[in-house]
């Protein structure tokens, strides 16, 4: 055991890093005594004792014992708030639109000024467009246009207006003079092409390289300018790469660092602007690092001088768990593993180039994205993987970082018995999609070696298709293969997460979000890495399945845009319920319900991102427009990004039930306490209930009988296991439980049904309730649903409404006329009475004799149906399974705090059924 040598700072700090070694020491817990500066570099939170403990491996150089950063320093934040202050560099990346204007040039000087690190290395892109306006020299100039010579000019004027602004004095003049010479060079290279016709690709790379070197020059010229001490460097005289063939190029390490050890004494300074995205090859020719170079290069240098960190500034906040533009619900990820980005940079997200994250990762650099435009945006940090704390959140979304998706695909499935034990069919055909240049995304196969399928972009497949049918020309006649198929429209969807690894149930999940939103999976690659899981769809369930799988990981909530129809009694109340509910459904239970509209019948209020339900009355008042069934459906189901979409038929309106099976058509989900649709014609329920089934949709209807009480899921929940229905009988209605429950001796009839009214438990038109209409449908509904096969005529119904008052037009004058009929039905109250009886009104399914009705019938006062009291419904099942005893649910069958409370679990229930946790 050695004590740590805390010498120098950087050379302890290179050493720490430990690029060289000449042995090494296998004791994977050694406890080495240090102290002083070495204690503050790598934070006193990994210290115990003034020892270190290190996990992993230890190295030693020359004299010293040094510990691999990737070993030890697992607290980033108190690692860099120390060796800040011990003069490490920090480095710092500006794109084009960061440069883009001299006002942001002057914001970029700013935030340098601002960083506390004693030594900053700052890569900055040209100015936005000026890579681009190069490029077009080129091509101008290549094919003998001469308008090279006025676009040359655009880009000199550009710089030159640019540096007027930021620069002054001897400054401007002498980046205006260094301007001057570089557009003569251009101007005589540009003829130059033009007269060859044809640029080397040296040449090309020489000029597009401008842009860097004059946007550099004039930070560089700006920081002076603000008293910092600061150098600008040509990086082609320290970068060195090699070009790959793959029209790439690998940066060389040990020359970049020996030319950057000379370069560094050359130009002392605490700030170097360097530009990024060009290089030189061996040969000290100039080249770029191609695309998404800027960020290469900064990651390269950061490696070159060990930084502490790497900021890339951009114009976005992070790096978002899934792209913000298909899911509203992404969020900004605090931390990324590199291993993370690296997959989401792959999968289409806009991160980092995954080479960027090569040359960091090596030596356990932070990358953090930052926002230019936004600073208070801490950003996101690309680093290790940080290991789990005590504490941590061990939940599936802690596992689960981001998902990505790659559209425009299409699938090729390669099939057939004779590829089984065959070496050489994957080979064959993976080299002819080479010879296409087909770039293939994902690969899969079946371990039956029955069939290999890949993805591959949409604009490839044709090219791939007919290549294979060639190559396998011979075998697909014999039928060795059996065919060669494509599959279009395809979208990949990418879960990433390095913690995956090793965790059960990560793949359950998304699996099962996905079925629970309907999206088929064609097929499924995952490496043993584990880093992600890859399935693929079809394309136009991209967003859905994308929302569905989101929300699963709790990175966003179940988000339903519900549209509600008919804010009367019970619409209102639900409105207020949602109001009232709405945060803890959300902290709760994931669960995010967006009214985008509500309808009346004469006005609608529509809404892009949820209507305010603590306003909704005044909303509908202020803000509404003619109502228009039509374009309201289309409304509410037409916001992409909300997955699923619910409509909420709280009217009694046959029109609006009506158009149920248009809405399950369109994938809509419906919701509804209106028996209409349900105890309407028999070949419409049919379709209607065949429709829902076979197209995935929900139509949940609990409160169409008993209210909120489970009467329809009960009689579900006996069907689906099996058990089988004798008969249902009860009192169905609350307005006539509450009515026959009150109506004694006292009081008049009339005057009851008023009561029943007012407390909210009777049909926008009490006739419905006293003509016994309202029972008829309630048992239709459960007949059907017991799978009776009858027709609301079928029903034999005692009607309370007296002949004389049937046709009366509105609710109201009935009411009024109602009292003059009094004497009759209290005739036959005393009658019971007198027999020591109580008068119900009961509806029967007889499903054995395949018959229903509704009567109203004498009940000894003994009787449970005697018992009842309020709203009280009374429902007894008897079945095979519930044949001595029936199965009895009792309590408030009507009144609108209890529908709408039934109406709102069964919007839950439709949630718990697209993904949200139960
Ligand atoms: N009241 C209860 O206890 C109870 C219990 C279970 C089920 N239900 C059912 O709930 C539904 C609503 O009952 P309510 O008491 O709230 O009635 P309500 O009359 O108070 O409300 C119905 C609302 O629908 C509106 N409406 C009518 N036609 C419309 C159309 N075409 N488009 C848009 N809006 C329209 C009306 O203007 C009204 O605002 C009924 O189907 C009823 O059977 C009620
Ligand atoms: N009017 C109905 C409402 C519940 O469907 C009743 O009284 O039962
Ligand atoms: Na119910």
């Amino acid at each position: 055991m050695r004590t740590l040598s805390t010498a120098s700072t950087s050379s302890s700090l290179f050493a720490l890093h430990g690029l060289t070694s000449s042995s090494r020491f296998e004791d994977t817990s050694l406890s080495l005594p240090i102290s002083g500066v070495f204690q503050r570099q790598i934070g006193r939170s990994n210290l115990r004792n003034g020892c270190l403990s290190t996990k992993g491996r230890t190295e030693k150089l020359n004299k010293h014992i040094i510990v691999s950063a990737a070993d030890v320093c697992l607290d980033r934040s108190v690692v860099e708030a120390d060796l800040q202050r011990e003069g490490m560099w920090s480095v710092h990346k500006f794109g084009g639109t960061c440069m883009g204007t001299a006002k942001r040039i002057q914001n970029v000087a700013e935030i340098i000024l601002n960083d506390a690190s004693e030594k900053k290395l700052v890569v900055v892109s040209a100015m936005s467009k000026v890579t681009d306006m190069m490029y077009n020299l080129i091509d101008k100039a290549q094919s003998r246009d001469d308008s090279y010579v006025t676009a040359l000019d655009d880009v000199f004027e550009k710089h030159k207006l640019t540096a007027n602004d930021l620069l002054e004095g001897e400054s401007l003049a002498l980046f205006l003079s260094q301007l001057q010479r570089d557009v003569s060079n251009l101007k005589a290279m540009l003829r130059a092409i033009y007269i060859a016709g044809h640029a080397t690709e040296s040449f090309s790379d020489f000029v597009v390289g401008h842009g860097e070197l004059w946007s550099a020059q004039m930070l560089s010229l700006v920081l002076k300018k603000r008293g910092s001490q600061c150098s600008w460097m040509d990086t082609r005289e320290v970068l060195i790469v090699n070009p790959t063939s793959s029209n790439q190029v690998d940066p060389d390490f040990i020359e970049s660092e020996k030319r950057l050890n000379k370069w560094l004494p050359e130009h002392p300074a605490e700030t170097i602007i360097a530009t990024g995205f060009i290089a030189s090859t061996p040969k000290n020719i100039p080249t770029t690092l191609k695309r998404d170079g800027s960020d290469f290069s900064a990651a390269i240098m950061g490696a070159l001088v060990r930084a502490q960190q790497v900021t890339i500034w951009t114009d976005v906040d992070g790096v978002y768990s899934a792209d913000p533009r298909k899911v509203s619900e992404a969020v900004i990820l605090k931390t990324l593993s590199y291993q993370e980005a690296w997959e989401m940079s792959y999968f289409g997200a806009n991160v980092l180039h995954p080479r960027t994250i090569i040359p960091v990762m090596k030596y356990n650099i932070p990358i953090i994205i930052r926002n230019i435009f936004n600073l208070s945006a801490p950003g996101t940090m690309i680093c290790q993987l940080p290991t789990k704390e005590k504490g941590d959140d061990e939940g599936l979304e802690s596992v689960v970082k981001a998902f990505a998706t790659i559209d425009n695909l299409a699938l090729v499935n390669v099939e057939g018995t004779g590829m089984a034990g065959v070496p050489g069919t994957a080979s064959a055909i993976f080299s002819s999609v080479k010879d296409v240049g087909a770039n293939v995304i994902m690969i899969s196969q079946a371990s039956s070696e029955h069939s290999v399928c890949f993805a591959v972009p949409e604009e490839e497949v044709d090219a791939v298709a007919k290549v294979l049918q060639a190559r396998f020309h011979q075998a697909l006649e014999a039928g060795r293969l059996s065919k060669v198929e494509i599959i279009h429209n395809c979208s990949i969807l990418a879960m990433v997460g390095q913690r995956m690894a090793s965790t059960p149930g990560v793949s359950a999940n998304l699996f099962d979000a996905l079925a629970k939103a309907n999206v088929n999976v064609r097929a499924i690659a995952q490496g043993c890495s584990e880093y992600n899981i890859t399935v693929v769809i079809q394309g136009k369930d991209c967003v859905k399945a994308l929302e569905a799988v989101h929300s699963r990981f709790y990175l966003s909530k179940t988000t339903l845009a519900v549209g509600i129809i008919g804010p009367g009694l019970i619409g209102s109340t639900l409105l207020d319920q949602l109001r009232d509910q709405a945060a803890v459904l959300k902290e709760e239970f994931n669960i995010d319900l967006r009214v985008m509209g509500i309808t009346g019948a004469r006005t609608m209020v529509l809404s892009n991102l949820g209507i305010d339900l603590t306003r909704w009355k005044e909303l509908l008042k202020e803000e509404a427009e003619v109502a228009d069934l039509e374009k309201f459906a289309q409304h509410v189901h037409g916001n992409h990004y909300i997955p699923n979409t619910v409509l909420v038929d709280c009217t009694a309106d046959s029109d609006v039930a009506n158009h149920y099976y248009d809405w399950l058509c369109k994938g809509i989900h419906v919701i509804t306490p209106n028996k209409k649709a349900n105890s309407g014609p028999l070949d419409r329920y049919l379709k209607l209930k065949a429709q829902q089934r076979s197209s995935y949709t929900h139509y949940f209807y609990e409160a169409t009988v008993g209210a909120g009480l489970p009467i329809i899921s009960t009689l579900g929940g006996l069907l689906e296991t099996g058990d089988k229905i004798l008969r249902i009988e009860g009192i169905f209605s609350g307005t006539l439980s509450y009515i026959f429950n009150n109506f004694t001796e006292s009081r008049q009839f009339s005057d009851v049904v008023a009561e029943a009214k007012q407390a909210g438990y009777t049909e926008p038109d009490p006739r419905d309730d006293l003509s016994g209409s309202d029972v008829a449908r309630k048992v239709i509904i459960l007949a059907r649903e017991s799978g009776l096969r009858l027709e609301l005529s079928d029903i034999p119904v005692r009607s309370l409404v007296p002949e004389q008052l049937r046709t009366i037009a509105s609710a109201e004058e009935f009411m009024r006329e109602l009292s003059k009929f009094d004497a009759n039905i209290a005739n036959e109250r005393q009658d019971a009475e007198a027999a020591g009886e109580v008068l119900r009104y009961v509806g029967v399914v007889d499903a054995v004799n395949k018959e229903g009705r509704v009567e109203l019938r004498r009940y000894k006062k003994e009787h449970p149906f005697s018992q009842l009291s309020g709203s009280d419904n009374i429902i007894a099942f008897t079945t095979m399974r519930y044949k001595e005893q029936p199965l009895i649910i009792r309590g408030p069958g009507a009144g609108a705090q209890v529908t709408a409370g039934g109406i709102f679990s069964d919007i839950l229930r439709l949630a718990s059924n697209l993904g949200a946790p139960s």
